[in-house]
């Protein structure tokens, strides 16, 4: 196995969140997890990060349980991205980016010439250059989060994990992140796993989708496999309607009617 969870089970206390989920992520595509508030995707995303750890199985990469990593070792190949971040409030852009080459750093040296040509590069692919001497408390949402995940890139890591990237962001700097992830991926080859809750998004930008449900995996695949009006009804309990976006190539969908006790009362 190149990277994924192997029989991987979750508890918080007695409390059963994830059971038995074994995924291989393919190398060098993006996969994007989908599943209803709750179900245990950050909870996945955290074995990953080491944040949790399961009650059962392990988080396989290259081959081997995570678990027989340096944490120095790992932080070199396997970059996350939480949810939520702060940032220390007196540091500019390029110290946030910097801190990315810190797996690399020697102990007592600085950051070497190599390290800086690095940080000038990601600085540049991921259009901060304007930004760079900026606080990081000063900029914008969309900004922020192009700061912080130029930071991962200049990990130079082979998988990167990202926690729902989008969420606090208007359309513009949706798309514009989806589309800094996308080419990121493409240039850099990285095998992205990430969780989204914009399924549209999850559609355009994934080479695969994984859903969630139930403690498990739902359905795993190409979004034309996943998003079916079917499935869609079974995961998030709502009734849609399902388009074939043709310029991007992927579906798309409408949701039209969530299935909810709520909403039936008195009718
Ligand atoms: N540290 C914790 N201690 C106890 N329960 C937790 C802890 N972290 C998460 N949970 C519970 O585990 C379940 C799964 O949470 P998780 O955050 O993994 O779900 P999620 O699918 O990412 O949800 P969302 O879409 O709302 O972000 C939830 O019921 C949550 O309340």
């Amino acid at each position: 196995m190149y990277f994924g969870f192997k029989d991987i089970s979750i508890n918080y206390g007695k409390r059963e969140i994830i059971k038995d989920v074994t995924i291989e992520f393919p190398k060098g595509k993006t996969t994007t997890i989908i599943g209803p508030n709750g179900s245990g995707k950050t909870s996945l995303l955290k074995v990953i990060s080491r944040a949790v750890t399961p009650v059962r199985g392990e988080v396989v990469f290259n081959g081997k349980p995570l678990k027989q990593y340096k944490l120095k070792e790992l932080a070199k190949k396997i970059a996350y991205l939480p949810q939520v971040h702060n940032s220390p409030s007196d540091i500019d852009v390029r110290t946030l980016v910097s801190y990315g080459r810190y797996p690399y750093k020697q102990f007592g040296r600085g950051l070497t010439r190599y390290d800086n040509d690095i940080i000038d590069n990601t600085i540049e692919i991921t259009g901060l250059k304007n930004l760079q001497n900026r606080l990081v408390e000063t900029l914008s949402g969309g900004e922020r989060q192009r700061a912080w995940i130029a930071m991962t890139i200049c990990q130079q890591p082979e998988v990167l994990v990202l926690d729902e990237p989008i969420t606090y962001l208007d359309i513009g700097f949706q798309l514009e992140v989806m589309e800094l992830i996308k080419k990121l991926g493409e240039e850099m080859q990285l095998t992205i796993i990430m969780v989204l809750h914009d399924i549209n998004f999850a559609s355009r930008y994934s080479h695969y989708l994984l859903s969630i449900k139930d403690k498990g995996v739902y359905s795993y695949g190409d979004p034309r496999k996943i998003i079916t009006s079917g499935k869609l009804e079974d995961i998030f309990g709502i009734q849609s309607q399902i388009f074939e976006d043709e310029k991007n190539n992927c579906p798309f969908i409408i949701p039209e009617k969530k299935r909810s006790k709520w909403l039936t009362l008195g009718n």
